[in-house]
């Protein structure tokens, strides 16, 4: 009997949400909440463990979980034997090197010999290291951005997402050193019969992905304007159009990547196409 997938999702922050709707999409059913620490799927062989962030890396190098979802940061910073196997999208963030608003910046050198706050010291001390810049690193477990305000250190290192946080703490971002996203990270030694459940799920976590990534286009067009218009709407292997009631008529319809969606519509409608729909796709399978 196939052993079912053991996956670490962080229990409550920036990445639980996106995490269980990731799962949800996916159509893998499992209870989350109410305190649990644990919870199997009703219809996937999997099991979820939900812990604090920090600690996922090192359950899946171990083998206690097979899979995890992390920030590339939180996996990059623990520096775990922990294989990326997809990166999801959600979470983007970046972390990030801010001083007190007002301060003169000349560049990374400006902070030889003093002293920088961070819950990230293996990142920040190598990217110091490949800068040659010598710095003090003290690290912290959390609210970084308060260090510079109470006289811990001239400088953080932190996440930044929006800006608000540091702008609300008088701080202003001066370098980025790395940007991360929510990754599934995996143990480099599943058993066959795991990598398959794997390759199963990246399946379904592709097709999710994908339909998020296009939209479903209809639009209405005079005949002579089809080639055109079917040049701008290539589809997944070509539109479909049909005729319409109204003689000389036809509607298109295509799938198409958002963002050439949004390229294309001046020409799409210069063309001719009017009536034109825009609808989202809930899975999508090449
Ligand atoms: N403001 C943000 N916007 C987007 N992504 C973020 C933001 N802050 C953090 N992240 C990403 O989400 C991950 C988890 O952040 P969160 O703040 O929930 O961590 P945490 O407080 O350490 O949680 P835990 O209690 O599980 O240890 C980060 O490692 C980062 O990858
Ligand atoms: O640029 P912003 O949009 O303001 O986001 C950045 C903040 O978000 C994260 O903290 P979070 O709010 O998750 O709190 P935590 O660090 O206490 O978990 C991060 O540690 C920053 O403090
Ligand atoms: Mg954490």
């Amino acid at each position: 009997m196939t052993s079912a997938l053991r996956i670490a999702l962080q229990k409550s922050g920036r990445l639980s949400e996106d995490s269980y709707q990731l799962f949800k999409e996916c159509g893998i059913r499992f209870d989350y909440g109410t305190g649990k620490l644990r919870s199997v799927s009703s219809n996937f062989p999997a099991e979820f463990l939900f812990l604090r962030d920090d600690d996922i890396p090192g359950y899946v190098e171990d083998g206690v979980a097979d899979l995890g979802i992390v920030g590339e940061n939180v996996s990059v910073e623990t520096g775990r034997s922990v294989s990326t196997i997809h990166k999801l999208g959600f979470s983007k963030c970046r972390l990030s090197i801010a001083i007190p608003r007002g301060t003169d910046w000349s560049g990374i050198h400006d902070l030889t010999g003093k002293s920088i706050a961070t819950s990230y010291p293996t990142l920040l001390g190598n990217y110091l290291k490949d800068k040659g810049v010598s710095a003090d690193i003290h690290e912290i477990s959390g609210s970084v951005e308060i260090a510079p305000g109470i006289g811990l250190a001239e400088a953080v290192c932190d996440i930044v997402s929006s800006g608000s946080t540091l702008l609300s703490n008088g701080l202003q971002e001066v370098e980025t050193i790395f940007r991360s996203e929510a990754i599934l990270i995996a143990n480099p030694e599943l058993t066959a019969d795991k990598q398959t459940l794997v390759d199963k799920l990246l399946f379904r976590i592709k097709a999710v992905q994908a339909a998020k990534n296009n939209k479903y286009i209809v639009l209405n067009a005079p005949n002579h304007a089809i080639g055109q218009i079917t040049s701008l709407l290539p589809g997944m292997r070509s539109p479909t159009v049909t005729p319409l009631a109204t003689e000389g008529w036809s509607s298109v319809h295509s799938v198409l990547n958002e963002n050439e969606f949004w390229e294309n519509i001046e020409a799409i409608r210069a063309a001719g196409a009017e009536g034109i729909l825009v609808i989202p796709i809930e899975k999508m399978i090449y």
